[in-house]
């Protein structure tokens, strides 16, 4: 294990989801490691093992799984996953291969899941142990081969190629491997589960995924228990909302249905989340806990942007404002929705992804029921996010017109759809880019109705209780465009400085 641990103290770091970046050497301690059983017999492997590597190195201690196969050191080894080699005690050396690129892993995976396996801790060890739980009725099929999904920050997916017993094609896979482990449900793995639970064709089908626990001491019990992995449907050749959006601004083309209806489609799954797990009222206690992260993040943005500290007045008279404000019943919701989390998928329309949250927020917040205003204003920030981009590559502003019709669009849809105005059903989603009825409905939502400067033309509330009035809904709306405003000032100073003055722009015009 020494020899383990020194390697991956070295390589590590030069992995996308490491968060201490390329400049921090890990400081590991091994917690344990499940071992998965290898498939079919898989020629040439030794070992397929997942050790869960707890890193000091940094202000907050992070957990990580860090699956790795040990292969005969042979032509056979992955070369993309080529971590080093190590000899055992007995002196068999074992080439390392970083788990998501060898095909043993995924073959592992898939027959824990589909046989409701588990996987045991390595030396025998009880307090480590994984579960395959998979959805009921899910079919997964036989494995072809599979590759890892490329450009992914914060995980590590593998698409699978599958086929049915009849040698079909069945639909591609993709696991999610978490990278990070967190004590408590990935709300990724709850929403998009209960999601498919209940019908809803807004997420790919959920398959199923690995749980369990391990030894972590930065919990009380010293235990800790959560998911591993993730399996969904995997839809191929889709392209993100973010990029038609984008292309759209880019040609000037109207992007006003698509937004309408990317509108019904969110308020579509946020009834579903509602309908399906527990919603709370907004208590003064809880609306006081939303103001005091909101406020906190003011003073995290000021500390990476000082420009903003002549505009701290002027936020916190947003948030006075805020805690006294009407609050919708508080329900489960995307978390960190923007137009990139979105699909357009032919003959469905909208398909929604990544309900992990955000990743800046802990695992308990991201767990914890909120507005569902924090969605709504998250894709209007990707609207502004659209016009800022084009303006960073051309200097000039070309897509703020562009922004403000597609903003004011997927409010409509929003709107239409929580009020009942549009009859959402399956397929209200669907992307009629050319669609005469979404516009008709479209320009129905737009006319008859006494839309202020806010431009919010109708009551947002989608709790089935006491709906919020259109003013009510607008300055909640604002509340969090100017919260998430600040999450990307602090996001982009750390991931992308060059985009920083997007959402430091866009502050200073929610505050003018
Ligand atoms: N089920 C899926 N079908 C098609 N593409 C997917 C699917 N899941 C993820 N993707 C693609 O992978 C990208 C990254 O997935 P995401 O869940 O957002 O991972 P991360 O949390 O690491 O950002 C998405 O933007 C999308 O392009
Ligand atoms: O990696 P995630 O998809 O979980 O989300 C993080 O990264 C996003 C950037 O990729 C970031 O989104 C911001 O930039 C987008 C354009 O690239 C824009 O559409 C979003 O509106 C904007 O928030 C997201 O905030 C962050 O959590």
């Amino acid at each position: 294990m020494t020899d383990l641990i020194h390697m991956l103290r070295d390589w590590m770091p030069k992995q996308r989801w490491y968060s201490g970046g390329e400049g921090r050497a890990p400081q590991l301690t091994h917690l344990g490691s499940y071992v998965l059983a290898n498939p079919n017999g898989e020629a040439g492997v030794h070992l397929v093992t997942v050790p869960c590597m707890l890193d000091s190195s940094g202000d907050v201690p992070v957990v990580y799984q860090v699956p790795i196969v040990l292969r005969e050191v042979d032509a056979r080894v992955p070369a993309l996953g080529y971590i080093g080699s190590i000899s055992n005690a007995a002196g068999r050396v074992s080439a390392v291969v970083d788990g998501p690129h060898d095909i043993a892993f995924a073959k592992a995976l898939l027959a824990l899941l589909e046989r409701e396996g588990h996987a045991t801790g390595a030396g025998g060890r009880s307090d480590i142990a994984a579960y395959g739980l998979p959805m009921p009725g899910a079919v997964v099929g036989s494995f072809v081969t599979s590759r890892v999904l490329s450009g992914e920050q914060s995980n590590t997916s593998i698409i699978c190629e599958m086929r049915l017993p009849d040698g079909s094609d069945a639909p591609p896979l993709i696991l999610k491997v978490f990278r990070m482990l967190h004590d408590g449900e990935n709300p990724e793995v709850t929403l998009q589960s209960a999601l498919t639970a209940a019908g809803s064709v807004r997420v790919p089908p959920a398959i199923g995924h690995l749980s369990g626990f391990w030894p972590d001491p930065r919990t009380s019990s010293g235990r800790a228990s959560g998911n591993f992995v993730f399996a969904q449907e995997f839809l191929p050749g889709v392209e993100d909302a973010w990029r038609v959006a984008l292309r759209a601004a880019e040609t000037g083309d109207d992007f006003g249905d698509a937004a309408y209806t990317l509108g019904t489609a969110t308020a579509e799954v946020h009834r579903t989340l509602r309908d399906v797990l527990p919603s709370v009222e907004a208590t003064v206690p809880k609306v006081q806990a939303e103001v005091a992260a909101m406020r906190q993040r003011l003073d995290a943005a000021i500390a990476v942007a000082p420009s903003l500290e002549r505009l701290r007045g002027a936020a916190e008279e947003v948030y006075a404002r805020a805690a006294d404000m009407n609050w919708p019943r508080l329900q489960r919701v995307h978390g960190d929705l923007h137009l990139g989390q979105v699909l357009a998928v032919e003959d469905r329309g909208w398909v929604f992804l990544d309900f992990e949250g955000e990743p800046l927020r802990s695992i308990e917040q991201r767990n914890t029921a909120d507005a569902p205003q924090r969605d709504i204003a998250g894709i209007l920030r990707s609207f502004d996010y659209v016009a800022g981009s084009l303006e960073m590559t051309t200097g000039r502003n070309v897509a703020g017109d562009w922004a403000a019709r597609a903003r004011q669009s997927f409010l409509n849809g929003y709107a239409a759809a929580t009020s009942g105005e549009s009859r959402v059903g399956r397929h209200t989603g669907a992307i009629t880019l050319d669609g005469r009825a979404a516009r008709r409905q479209s320009q129905d939502a737009r006319g008859g109705d006494g839309a202020g400067a806010s431009g919010v033309h109708l009551p947002m509330d989608s709790s089935g209780s006491q709906p919020l009035s259109a003013a009510e809904a607008a300055a909640l709306i604002r509340v969090f465009e100017l919260d998430k405003a600040l999450y990307e000032v602090i996001y982009e100073a750390s991931q992308r400085p060059a985009w920083l003055r997007i959402p430091v722009r866009a502050v200073q015009r929610i505050l003018a």
